[in-house]
């Protein structure tokens, strides 16, 4: 390939496929240059024909069916940007492997779930699977772990992995708005995923975090085994609660591995002090953190979410093809896949918010589920009825939080089902951990 133009085909012409098109467009001198020679699209995939996408397709293949752009002897590299762990995305990405095409994807569901069949099948046919886009957009997540810390031996990574839920937990801490106006706000905006509960429920951001830690451990992990939750409970009592008690509130993300190998995964919204770095990163804007035996903590930050930044990271890819760079899928040989240990296994102090009937005796009854478990209490707070939006009255509920000392997350989840019979507690309670990041 080296040497002539590098051609391409684009499955999937979204925000993402019209924006390569568009930044590939705007930006080729600088990309021929450090590419060594010129890229150019030649053919496309994408259902509607007829749409408008502001990208002129005049002059390029469409094909109606885009497994076809594996087969289309134009095209040498695929890029691969329909989404979705299974269906037309996971089988182009397979048929095109086969053939011995490069693949580049932004496709993080696709790759926390079948990176290591896919790993094996690009090995097998000795070509490339690049994937930089897939995690935390325009930031280079993945060089950082596969080659910048290559040397390291990296015990964590993480961070905030989703630039629709940032936006959407910055802006309710912001403007106390509803939820449901602020995702509608962040799909207008290109970020969230074509099935939004995708984002909200915790999902995207946890693929995310599979593919940092199997590339930082240089083993996939079993996504099964990760312990996600995502953001549909944070109600607006966390986010006065958070401000008083001086945290915020994060979708954060954090595998671990132990002297023995092992590795605790989760997902989940968490505490973070507000004096934290990563307490301030904002809107759509992710971070990336990762701590090794030799280079220590680091935290980059950058858009997560978007055409222009994450066409950047499809672009980078292709340019590394362009300039024969090739590196094996996890940045290692393949490994089996590993699953994570329980969430009973992890330790910490909690946030726990429960909304509870204004009685006598509430919080004597959650104290004793407490002291039952071996839990210490460092910090509890109730809010009136008022701020919970709530007219008083003998069956006024009201929202209830407290911060434990240091203890295990088994005792937490004891604890919840003690309180579950308690008829004075109300609703699902929320736990959430505090990190100090
Ligand atoms: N939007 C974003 O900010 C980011 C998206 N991604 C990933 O990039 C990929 C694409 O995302 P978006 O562009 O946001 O999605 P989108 O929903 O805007 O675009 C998807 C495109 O795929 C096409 N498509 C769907 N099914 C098809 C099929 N069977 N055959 C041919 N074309 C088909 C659609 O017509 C559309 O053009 C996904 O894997 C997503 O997770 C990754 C990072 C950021
Ligand atoms: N829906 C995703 C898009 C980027 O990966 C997000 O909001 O982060
Ligand atoms: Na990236």
């Amino acid at each position: 390939m080296n040497g002539q133009t590098l051609h391409l085909g684009i499955a999937g012409l979204g925000t993402v496929g019209a924006g390569v098109v568009r930044l590939l467009r705007e930006n080729a001198q600088a990309i021929t240059a450090r590419a060594g020679r010129t890229i150019e699209v030649v053919a496309v995939s994408a259902r509607d024909r007829t749409r408008d996408r502001g990208v002129d397709l005049a002059g390029l293949t469409w094909h109606d069916d885009p497994i076809a752009l594996a087969s289309d002897p134009k095209v040498d590299v695929v890029l691969e940007l329909i989404g979705g762990a299974e269906g037309s995305a996971r089988t182009l990405v397979e048929t095109a492997l086969k053939a011995g095409k490069p693949v580049v994807t932004a496709n993080k569901a696709l790759l926390a779930i079948h990176g290591a069949a896919l790993a094996t099948l690009a090995r097998e046919n000795n070509t490339s699977l690049l994937f930089e886009a897939s995690v935390a957009g325009g930031i280079p997540a993945i060089k950082l772990v596969r080659e910048g810390l290559a040397a390291d031996n990296l015990v964590r990574v993480g961070g905030i992995l989703n630039g629709t839920c940032n936006y959407i937990l910055t802006a309710m801490r912001e403007s106390g708005r509803d939820f449901g106006d602020i995702l509608a706000e962040a799909q207008a905006l290109g970020y969230a995923e074509a099935d939004p509960s995708t984002d909200v429920d915790g999902w995207d951001a946890a693929h995310k975090l599979a593919i940092l830690a199997g590339l930082a451990f240089g083993q996939p992990v079993r996504f099964d085994s990760l312990h996600v939750e995502g953001i549909r409970n944070i109600a607006a009592c966390d986010q006065a609660f958070a401000r008083e008690m001086g945290y915020r509130i994060k979708l954060l993300g954090s595998a671990r591995r132990d002297e023995q190998g092992a590795i605790e995964a989760s997902m989940r919204p968490c505490m973070v002090p507000q004096s934290a770095p990563i307490a301030n990163v904002d809107g759509v804007f992710n971070a990336v953190l990762t701590e090794g035996a030799f280079s220590g903590p680091m935290l980059i930050e950058g858009r997560g979410a978007g055409a222009g930044p994450t066409a950047s990271a499809v672009m980078a890819d292709v340019i590394d093809l362009a300039r024969g760079t090739a590196l094996p899928v996890w940045g290692m040989d393949p490994r089996p896949e590993i699953a994570c240990a329980p969430r009973e296994n992890l330790a910490g102090q909690y946030y726990l918010r429960l909304f509870v009937q204004d009685r006598p005796g509430v919080v004597a009854d959650i104290t004793a589920a407490l002291r039952d478990y071996g839990v210490s209490l460092r910090a509890l707070s109730q809010h009136a009825a008022e701020e919970a939006g709530k007219a008083a009255s003998s069956q006024t509920v009201v929202p209830l939080a407290l911060v434990t000392h240091e203890t295990s997350e088994a005792a937490m989840l004891s604890v919840l089902t003690a309180l579950e019979p308690l008829e004075t507690v109300v609703g699902t309670p929320l736990l959430m951990k505090i990190e100090t990041v």
